[in-house]
């Protein structure tokens, strides 16, 4: 059994060196991708478990887009191994393609199709698809089936494009910035949408800048800078968050207060016994996901 004060292992990342994993979604060592003389990646290892949904996160530049595109298979890499559900993805066929979704920032949206005709085209290229009306009510869309594409809110275009990532029931699903563009209440439909899929055993990897977006749907959060994963975590982990002092802040005597602590509990309780009601404007607060994120990546941002 872990003792309690045993250390959050944060980094559980696999070792260079250490062999690909065969029961990962995705499994990736020494991966590295240049652009001339410019290394892009610069020997990630990473394992991603199925049916885990997992954020990379990096300022501009760090590689993310590139890292994706080697794992889907459009683009080669100049070093390293990789395996995308036990394949090659330099060697992936039809079947292996198949079996994955992805969503990127399409034009869906501008076709002559309704969004039915849209997803009963895609559907067609699979073996085992999903009905497209229900993946219409998955996604939210069942209302709008007969509008055409160019006639929807941005937000629905979104929609479409996870729907046409869905409908072939990839077992591994990317996802490229899902909700830029969103209101806050269709990014919140949208993450409940993410979460039915989970349900539905879909492994999907996540890229966003929202980092409360990382924080509401990812198992685990890869930070990527320069090329290189500077850490691998559960984002309640990330960056020792979850071991980090606390701050307290309140207001005594008309002066704002603040104080760290790695006890808030009994620093509240000897606070609250000064005081004759509620202590005024109290707050308890740990580093948040963008505090230790961007102190992570420094200079990069
Ligand atoms: N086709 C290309 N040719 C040359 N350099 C490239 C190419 N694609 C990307 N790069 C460079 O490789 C590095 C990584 O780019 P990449 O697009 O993978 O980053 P990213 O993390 O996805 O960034 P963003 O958040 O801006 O999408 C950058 O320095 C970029 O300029």
């Amino acid at each position: 059994m872990t003792s309690p004060s045993a250390p959050v292992v944060a980094d559980n990342r696999p070792r260079p060196g250490d062999p690909l994993d065969p029961d990962a979604a995705i499994s990736v060592r020494g991966l590295v991708k240049r652009y001339g003389d410019r290394t892009a990646v610069d020997s990630l290892d990473l394992d991603i478990r199925r049916g885990e949904i997992f954020a990379l996160l990096g300022p501009n530049g760090a590689g993310k887009t590139t890292t994706v595109e080697v794992l889907e298979g459009y683009r080669k890499r100049d070093g390293g191994d990789v395996r995308v559900l036990g394949t090659d993805p330099a060697r992936g066929g039809r079947r292996w393609k198949a079996q994955l979704g992805i969503v990127l920032q399409s034009g869906a949206g501008d076709s002559q199709l309704s969004v039915r005709e849209l997803l009963v085209a895609r559907a067609s290229y699979y073996a085992a698809p999903r009905d497209p009306d229900e993946v219409l009510e998955l996604v939210g869309l069942t209302e709008k089936a007969g509008a055409r594409g160019r006639t929807l809110s941005g937000g629905q275009r979104r929609r479409l494009d996870v729907a046409l990532g869905i409908v072939g029931r990839p077992r591994l699903l990317f996802l490229d910035e899902p909700t830029t563009g969103f209101d806050p209440e269709a990014r919140r439909q949208f993450w409940a949408l993410i979460r039915s899929l989970r349900d539905l055993g879909t492994t999907m990897l996540l890229t966003t800048h929202y980092l409360d977006e990382a924080e509401a749907l990812a198992d685990r959060v890869g930070v990527l800078a320069r090329g290189q994963l500077a850490e691998v975590a559960v984002p309640a982990a990330l960056g020792g968050r979850g071991t980090a002092p606390a701050v307290v802040r309140w207001t005594e005597n008309g002066v704002r207060r603040t104080a760290e602590t790695a006890t808030p509990t009994a620093f509240v309780r000897e606070l609250a016994a000064r005081f004759p009601g509620e202590v005024p404007d109290l707050t308890v607060a740990r580093p948040t996901l963008e505090d230790v994120y961007l102190k992570m990546i420094g200079d990069d941002s």
